[in-house]
């Protein structure tokens, strides 16, 4: 998979480089590759937004530095990527939309400051690049690359040979499966016992039945405490 990555602020994206991602890129199974948009800037000032059309609050980005570094990267690119511009006005990000974009072959991400992107950069755009806005939460962030860091560490997560153990994606909180709904409940590792607190003996019995009966019953508490609208009516 190959990962573009557009921002005025490139060294935001360095923990990229770290750790699970890291090593991804590292194995080649990330080709990751981040543009600073001032470099599509020609003005003394390296000018990338202005204030909006119709007044308001805030600076918009303007649409020519976007236009040559998508451009740019289109000339170098295979099939149709999709371009994923982090925006509070977009779709909800999820363990189900991580898994969408876990399987693409390209994905660019536009981090937007400010009040956002020209809105006609994505309109213009639309028959080059699958064009998907998405929201990673409801607040407010002063631009997209924090976003971009969840996201991909969501995704890159999801990719084959990536985590060291396949298997803990599975029973992830919000996977799909058996416990899809459920938050996942506490866990514990040794030693048994730390300052006076013990591990439940459950967990110590070898017993396999009643160690899942268990983690069951401790996950649907703690969703019911905290998650109550993932078990539906009545669930
Ligand atoms: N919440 C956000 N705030 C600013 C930019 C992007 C955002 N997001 O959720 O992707």
């Amino acid at each position: 998979m190959r990962i573009d990555v557009v921002s005025i602020f490139p060294d935001y994206l360095a923990p990229l480089g770290l750790s699970l991602v890291g090593k991804a890129v590292a194995a080649g199974t990330l080709d990751l590759r981040v543009h600073d948009l001032r470099e599509c800037t020609h003005d003394r000032h390296r000018t990338v937004d202005d204030t909006p059309y119709g007044g308001g609050p805030g600076m918009v980005m303007k649409p020519e530095p976007w236009g040559e570094a998508l451009d740019a990267i289109l000339d170098s690119a295979a099939g149709r990527p999709r371009l994923v511009v982090p925006t509070p006005s977009g779709r909800r990000f999820t363990q189900e939309v991580a898994t969408e974009l876990a399987v693409a072959e390209h994905l660019v991400f536009a981090c937007g400051r400010y009040e956002g992107i020209d809105s006609r950069v994505m309109a213009h755009y639309a028959d080059r690049f699958e064009v998907d806005e998405i929201s990673i939460g409801d607040y407010v962030l002063a631009g997209g690359e924090a976003a971009v860091l969840v996201m991909v560490e969501a995704l890159a997560r999801l990719l084959p040979g990536v985590l060291g153990n396949p298997e803990s994606v599975v029973d992830d909180s919000f996977a799909p499966g058996a416990m899809a709904a459920l938050l996942e409940g506490p866990v514990y590792t040794k030693p048994p016992e730390w300052r006076g607190l013990a591990v439940p003996e459950v967990l110590l019995s070898g017993d396999h039945g009643r160690i899942a009966a268990w983690r069951r019953e401790q996950a649907l508490a703690r969703t019911e405490r905290f998650r109550p609208d993932l078990l539906g009516d009545g669930a």
